[in-house]
């Protein structure tokens, strides 16, 4: 950060930058939960911390909401550093934790009037019920709300102080398919109304479809950061070709069999990339049809019977395996 810079010229500097992180180091006892993450989101932007449980994402944001103090690094939020001027950035913020616990015995608007009372200003109530779609829920406890429900009660009140800045941790971790998709849309209202959004997932799809920009951690670093699409198209294979090989199940890994399918897999037309998951395949290609037709081609011939064929896009889970070797899911 530029020391000569006055406040009020450092906010106008971040005018597009609305969150600068420098450096941000965090340890526990000889764990590096966080090993010097640094990025900048954009005012306006949904931007997502993409990667398995224990990356540190939590950690990561948690360190940009003034929660967790780093061991090294800047954070500025909207002009404010989170270490010397926290109140400022709590007026700006709204931040929805992994598991806000909420106090099961209040009602719906009991508990959202309790947070407000915390802040000089606050939105009206009601628009907000409608916007998070519990009006009708508003005299209900706490305890007798779906999972869906307590997710948007928590944003909600992360939402009470008409905050620029939402940070969301997780939000649909545990929710049904339709729960998701409600969330979904709620998150793309409020980005369209102008807030930036900073939003921690597992879920590729859910950073695909959300994400303007992401960043894939792991291990406590950052190991990319783009669009979703661009992500991918610099995996260089916008395609891939999976199936599974049944006569060769069971075989130990460095059978001559297996090593045999392996070389014959990289010779097909197209293929940039074989990745074996257990006991898939995946043929990553920038030419689909040549790629396909010679594999089907190329099993003919060796007498190769393979089974359960399919072939689709590549995704952000693809360049997470690609960049370290194991799945989103695996952490
Ligand atoms: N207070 C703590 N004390 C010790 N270790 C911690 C603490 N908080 C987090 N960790 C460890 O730091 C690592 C990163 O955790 P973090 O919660 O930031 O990851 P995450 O990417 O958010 O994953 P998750 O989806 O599981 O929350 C994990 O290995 C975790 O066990």
């Amino acid at each position: 950060m530029n020391d000569a810079l006055s406040g009020n010229e450092r906010r106008q500097n971040d005018q597009a930058a609305v969150i600068r992180v420098e450096g941000l180091v965090k340890r526990y006892g000889a764990f590096t939960a966080a090993s010097g993450i640094s990025f900048e989101v954009r005012r306006g932007e949904v931007f997502g911390l993409l990667g398995p449980n224990g990356a540190g994402k939590t950690t990561t944001l948690e360190m940009i909401e003034g929660l967790r103090r780093p061991d090294s690094g800047t954070v500025i939020v909207a002009g404010y550093d989170t270490q010397t001027e926290l109140k400022k950035v709590k007026m700006v913020i709204g931040v929805q934790l992994q598991s806000t616990s909420l106090f099961d015995q209040l009602k719906v608007q009991e508990i959202i009037r309790m947070y407000a009372s915390f802040y000089p200003n606050s939105v009206p109530i009601r628009p907000l019920l409608q916007d998070m779609i519990l009006e009708e829920k508003k005299n209900d406890r706490v305890k007798h709300l779906s999972g869906g429900q307590r997710q948007r009660l928590a944003i909600a009140l992360a939402l009470v102080n008409d905050p620029q800045i939402i940070f969301l941790d997780e939000p649909t971790t545990g929710l049904d398919p339709g729960a998701r998709r409600t969330l979904w849309d709620i998150i793309a209202k409020l980005k369209a109304r102008g807030k930036t959004i900073m939003l921690s997932t597992h879920y590729m799809d859910e950073a695909h479809y959300l994400c303007d920009r992401v960043c894939l951690m792991d291990r406590g670093r950052v190991i990319a950061l783009d669009t979703p699409d661009h992500l991918v198209r610099n995996m260089r294979s916008d395609s891939a070709v999976e199936f599974r090989l049944p006569s060769l199940e069971g075989a130990p890994e460095n059978s001559p069999e297996k090593e045999q399918a392996l070389r014959l897999l990289q010779s097909v037309s197209g293929v940039k990339q074989l990745e074996v998951r257990g006991e898939w395949y995946v043929l990553y290609t920038d030419r689909m049809q040549e790629t396909l037709t010679n594999w089907i081609e190329t099993a003919r011939e060796n007498s190769l019977a393979f089974a359960d064929l399919r072939t689709r896009s590549a995704t952000l889970e693809d360049v997470f395996l690609h960049m370290t070797g194991r799945s989103l899911r695996e952490g």
